[in-house]
This record gives C-alpha cells, sequence and structure tokens, in this order.
C-alpha cells in the first residue's frame, strides 16, 4: 500500500524536541519517559556528555543504548546522526533490540533544528524507514522573553514548531505567560501553545502533528496545514492585535505595544519572521510550481523556515501535499480525496527575512498569473508521483 490510496506505509514517525538552553526538554523528556504510552520509544540525545536521564536507566544494551525501566531504547549520540537513526533501526529489524515504534530527537539548547530535519528528509534511507512527525518546542515561561531579543536561534526555533510547549508555568504569572503566548502567536500562528510545569503533560498531546494521523489512520490534512490560523493573524491585523508578520512588506521598527515589555529590544530578531498563507483558486500547473520552488530554494532557502502546501494540481483528480524546510523538499504525496468542497490551493509560509510580497509576486510569475513575467519552463516531472527535487 502507499500514501497514494491513503495508506501511508508503516514508517516510523520521528518527533523533535528542540528549545532554548535550559528551557525544560530533558525534565519533559524524563517524565514523557515515565508515561506508559512512552514504552515502545527510542530517545536520541543529539548532545555529548550527561543525558540528566541516568536514574530512569536499568539495563544497558551495548555501549551507546540503554533500556530504561518504561521499556523505551535511549542513546546519545556523539557523532552522526544519520548514522545513530540508521544503526537503530537495522538494530530493531534484527531483533537486538526491542521494537520501538516511535523516536524523539532531544536537541542541544543552542541547535538549529533546520540541519536535523534535513537529515530526515534527505536521506535516501532514513526516508524509507522514518517520517517526520514533527517538532515541539519549549519556551522558559519565566525567559523566554529575554531569549527570543537577544538570540536569533529561539526565535527560529518558535517559528519552524508544530508544538509550543511553554515550559515552567509554575513560576510565572498570568500575565507574563499571556504575554508570551501572544508573542509566539505572532510569530508562529498555527502551533497550538500548551503550558506546562515541571514536564508534566500527555504525551498524546505532543505527538501525532503531522500529515499521518494514527487515531484515524488517514491523512489529516486540515489539522496538518492549520491554515486557518494564518487567516485569524491575516484579519488580526489592523485592529490593534497583530504588529509586523502578515504585510507583505518590511517595516523595521517596532510598534511597542502592550504587555509592559522593553519596547526597544522586543520584536527585534520577531521582526524578521513573516507568518501567512496563499491561495490560488485555478488549479495550478505541477511543472511550473516545480520550477518556482526550485527558484525560491536556490535563491530564498535559507529563509524558507517552513513552508506547507495542499495544492490543486491540473490534470489530478486528487490533493497533493508538499512540505519543505529551507532549501529541501520533501517528496509530494497524492492524497486519497479532497477533505471537503474547498478546492482552493493553499501554501502556508513561516520566513525569515523574505517578505511574502516578494513570495506571492514571484508565484505570479511562475504560475503565469501576469503572462508577461511567466519564466521559460524546464522539463520538470510530468506529474507530482514523479517527485518533486
Ligand atoms: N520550577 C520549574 N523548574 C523547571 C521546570 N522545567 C524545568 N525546570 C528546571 O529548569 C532547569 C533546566 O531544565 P532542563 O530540563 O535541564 O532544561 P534543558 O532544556 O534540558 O536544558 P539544556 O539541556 O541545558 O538545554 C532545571 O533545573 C529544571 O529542574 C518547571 O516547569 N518548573
Amino acid at each position: 500500500m502507499s500514501e497514494r490510496d491513503g495508506t501511508p506505509p508503516e514508517r516510523l514517525p520521528v518527533s523533535i524536541i528542540t528549545g532554548f538552553l535550559g528551557s525544560g526538554k530533558t525534565t519533559l523528556l524524563k517524565h514523557l519517559l515515565a508515561h506508559p504510552d512512552m514504552g515502545e520509544t527510542a530517545v536520541v540525545i543529539n548532545e555529548f556528555g550527561e543525558t540528566g536521564l541516568d536514574h530512569l536507566l536499568v539495563e544497558k544494551a551495548d555501549d551507546d543504548t540503554v533500556l530504561l525501566s518504561s521499556g523505551c531504547l535511549c542513546c546519545t549520540v556523539r557523532g552522526d546522526l544519520i548514522d545513530a537513526l540508521r544503526r537503530l533501526f537495522r538494530r530493531r529489524h534484527k531483533g537486538e533490540i526491542p521494537a520501538f515504534r516511535r523516536v524523539v530527537i532531544e536537541t542541544t539548547g543552542l541547535a538549529d533544528p533546520a540541519p536535523i530535519l534535513h537529515t530526515l528528509m534527505q536521506d535516501p534511507v532514513l526516508t524509507a524507514v522514518y517520517r517526520l512527525d514533527g517538532i515541539i518546542t519549549t519556551v522558559d515561561a519565566v525567559n523566554g522573553q529575554d531569549q527570543m531579543d537577544r538570540q536569533a536561534e529561539s526565535v527560529k526555533q518558535v517559528a519552524v514548531a508544530d508544538r509550543l510547549l511553554l515550559t515552567k508555568c509554575d513560576l510565572a504569572g498570568e500575565a507574563a505567560l499571556q504575554a508570551l503566548e501572544a508573542r509566539l502567536r505572532k510569530i508562529n500562528p498555527a502551533a497550538p501553545i500548551l503550558r506546562v510545569a515541571h514536564g508534566r503533560i500527555d504525551p498524546g498531546q505532543l505527538f501525532n502533528a503531522g500529515l499521518y494521523n494514527p487515531e484515524s489512520k488517514s491523512l489529516d490534512v486540515q489539522r496538518w496545514l492549520r491554515e486557518e490560523a494564518y487567516a485569524d493573524q491575516r484579519h488580526g491585523h489592523g485592529h490593534g492585535h497583530d504588529h509586523g508578520h502578515d504585510h507583505g512588506h518590511d517595516h523595521g521598527h517596532d510598534h511597542g505595544d502592550d504587555h509592559g515589555h522593553d519596547p526597544l529590544d522586543r520584536n527585534r530578531h520577531d521582526d524578521h519572521i513573516r507568518a501567512f498563507c496563499i491561495t490560488r483558486d485555478a488549479p495550478i500547473d505541477w511543472q511550473r510550481f516545480c520550477n518556482w520552488i526550485d527558484m525560491l530554494t536556490a535563491t530564498r532557502g535559507a529563509g524558507l523556515l517552513r513552508m506547507k502546501g495542499l495544492l490543486n494540481v491540473a490534470g489530478e483528480a486528487a490533493p497533493v501535499a508538499v512540505h519543505g524546510v529551507q532549501h529541501l523538499f520533501h517528496p509530494p504525496v497524492v492524497l486519497p480525496a479532497w477533505p471537503d468542497g474547498d478546492r482552493r490551493s493553499r501554501i502556508v509560509l513561516i520566513t525569515r527575512d523574505i517578505p511574502a510580497a516578494t513570495i506571492e509576486e514571484s508565484l505570479a510569475a511562475f504560475l503565469g498569473d501576469d503572462a508577461a513575467a511567466q519564466p521559460a519552463a524546464e522539463a520538470r516531472p510530468e506529474s507530482p508521483t514523479s517527485g518533486v527535487k
């Protein structure tokens, strides 16, 4: 069976836990690994040194892999993540380690999650056996504002998240929590924000964020795309709630609004981030779309933090899901059917230093909305099933 008929192959879901230094990733992981639903999980800790999980360990499976009391596997990667993930799968296949059904990767606090996503999307062996479920980003309720003011990486971690976890909520007041949530919502309108103290959260709230929904055993595009969140964001602008993420042009200044945060620091890094949704009523020519993606990834790849799309491709009866991170795109997935009567193509984007207007104008030019500006067509895959780069 294949994703074409709506029954995705049994690839193992991979979730990435990222978040700034000290924001509570290990605390979260400790709590999660003690949960009965997490028993068939392999945890990969992508850093040097102490993991902080030692007290949970009961058995050493080999030099780098340990079995936790909950039945989870845990390995610390000192070298290549690709090798570690390949090795885990090979040993699972041979029966040398328990047949885990999920992988969780904890990154170091300073990590940019993009290279890990690239690893998962690019390596042919890994893409055959694993699929990205989602990115969980922890944000410290006490220090998060300051970290985002100072560190562009922490804003990027928020921008690419599928789930945002507000940690240390026991230490922050309601007003501070709401101010932080408002800021996170502007950077990343679609990711649900979950409040947590001491890592206590039901794993069900964090996992299964991908296109494939294991509960319904089907592809769940609405839950995955969440385009309505971007519509709310657009609506919010002009009513005093939203500043600077949906304009299609650069402001380069700060509005110094609400919540009592220092107006000089606030949004310095956030102002580089745009979150928006582009729609098209008419069916899209697949080759032209691929040419556009090629151009965009080649020229602006670094700023394309995340892109998800549901496309009405000319000649295809069913919609096509596309997903990209910076200069890499997943192979497109032809879905079994349209989820409802809305047949528009919808592309949601989170960009850094790329205004929405730049993206919209280039898409219009490549799709031939403006015939005069249309670039010459190159030889590209005939249909989505023959693959995007
Ligand atoms: N009060 C309180 N303390 C917390 C909470 N979550 C984490 N901490 C504490 O914050 C500190 C950092 O937490 P960690 O879980 O180690 O954070 P981390 O993100 O794994 O840190 P790095 O690996 O250094 O990036 C520890 O002392 C935790 O005990 C929480 O919800 N409430």
